[in-house]
């Protein structure tokens, strides 16, 4: 079936005008002011602009997890936390969080309850696992899965959450730790459409727009093929710069060059200094762009679709994992390249 897809940016709203924390300030008052207009409503309608009222409950405090809920709980929301690390949530109680010791209770002490996970296996097991998510479900309740894993995952975590009679969405994001930390990230979501609308002003505190996509799977499948453009840009980025340098060009210059063109991107300007340095401060960790670019390989060979050039870019992933760069920025991929031309040379 085809996606319907339609698209809410929050470009419009005056609000947006303002620095990020005028914003969540004007945020608040609206929340303040709709908890006044709407008393008997333990939820918002979202598009129509009545605030979400209720409880919010945040499972994982990554590089991503931890600054979407410092955004709600700086929005005025009242947040719930857990990691398994529990370590991870201390500067979100200092924030004013709460604590759960599970996801389970998250869940049952939560009007709706978010999920930022590693990969596909933790998602799973956080919703659907012992002491997870599931039982702490309830009709009523809302599972809002925003962690990157395939659409086979996502729908059977959303069988599992539905089977409690509560509702799911699948919202897997766009952009890294800082648009995560400007509330800045692109939700790619699908599932359950009220629940959608329920939960949006919470996507709005923290992402800068949403698109709905219809049934569970396509946010999985289009977060997917994002990234997957992405890892193989990344590639290219590196083999550039490296070739530049080869050739007595300054790769600081090429970095500039790129800027100004048609294949200018903030993700090259960004990264490209660091890069030249040899230095990859994570924001996006190698170890998930990889696990994208295995999914999306999986994704692919499902509908009989060639990706070589993703294909190629994998195994560079695959041996920078290989040379300890897990846990650094998927940046580091360059060492692949540079590791590849030395072994060349002997
Ligand atoms: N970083 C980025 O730029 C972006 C990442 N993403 C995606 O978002 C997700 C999270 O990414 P990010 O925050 O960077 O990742 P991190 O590695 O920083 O955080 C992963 C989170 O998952 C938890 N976790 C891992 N394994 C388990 C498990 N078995 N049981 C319970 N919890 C577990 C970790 O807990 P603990 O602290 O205990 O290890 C941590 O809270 C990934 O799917 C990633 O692909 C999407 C867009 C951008
Ligand atoms: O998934 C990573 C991102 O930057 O988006």
């Amino acid at each position: 079936m085809a996606a319907a897809a339609f698209l809410c940016a929050r470009a419009a709203a005056p609000a947006l005008l303002l620095p990020p924390s005028r914003r969540l300030h004007c945020r608040l008052l609206a929340s303040r002011a709709a908890a006044a207009a709407a008393l008997s409503s333990s939820s918002g309608e979202g598009d129509g602009g009545v605030e979400f009222q209720g409880k919010v409950g945040f499972l994982g405090l990554g590089i991503m997890g931890a600054p979407m809920a410092s955004n709600l709980i700086k929005a005025g929301c009242d947040v719930t936390v857990w990691n398994r690390t529990k370590s991870k949530c201390d500067p979100l109680l200092s924030l004013g969080a709460k604590y759960e010791p599970s996801p389970a209770e998250v869940a049952s002490s939560c009007d709706v309850t978010f999920a930022m996970l590693a990969d596909p296996q933790s998602a799973a097991e956080v919703a659907c696992g012992a002491d997870g998510a599931a039982e702490g479900l309830a009709p009523g309740k809302g599972y809002v899965d925003v962690s990157t894993v395939d659409g086979a995952t996502s729908k059977l975590i959303g069988e599992r959450i539905t089977s409690t009679g509560a509702s799911f969405l699948e919202a897997p994001v766009s952009g890294s730790k800082k648009p995560a930390e400007d509330g800045l990230l692109i939700f790619l979501t699908a599932g359950d459409e009220s629940l959608y609308k329920r939960v949006a002003p919470l996507l709005d505190v923290m992402g800068k727009s949403r698109f709905y996509l219809g049934d569970v799977g396509n946010g999985a499948a289009m977060k997917l093929v994002v990234n997957m453009v992405m890892g193989s840009m990344m590639v290219s980025f590196s083999e550039g710069l490296l070739l530049s340098e080869k050739v007595g060009l300054d790769p600081n210059t090429l970095v500039e060059v790129i800027s100004q063109g048609a294949i200018s991107a903030p993700m090259f300007s960004l990264k490209g200094p660091s890069m030249v340095k040899a230095a990859y401060p994570t924001a996006f960790p190698l170890k998930h762009q990889q696990k994208d670019l295995r999914l999306a390989l999986a994704l692919a060979e499902s509908v009989s679709q060639s990706i070589p050039t993703v294909a190629a870019a994998n195994e560079l992933y695959k041996a920078a994992k290989s040379l300890g760069l897990a846990d650094h920025d998927f940046s580091a991929v360059i060492e692949a390249l540079k590791a590849k031309a030395h072994s060349s040379l002997q």
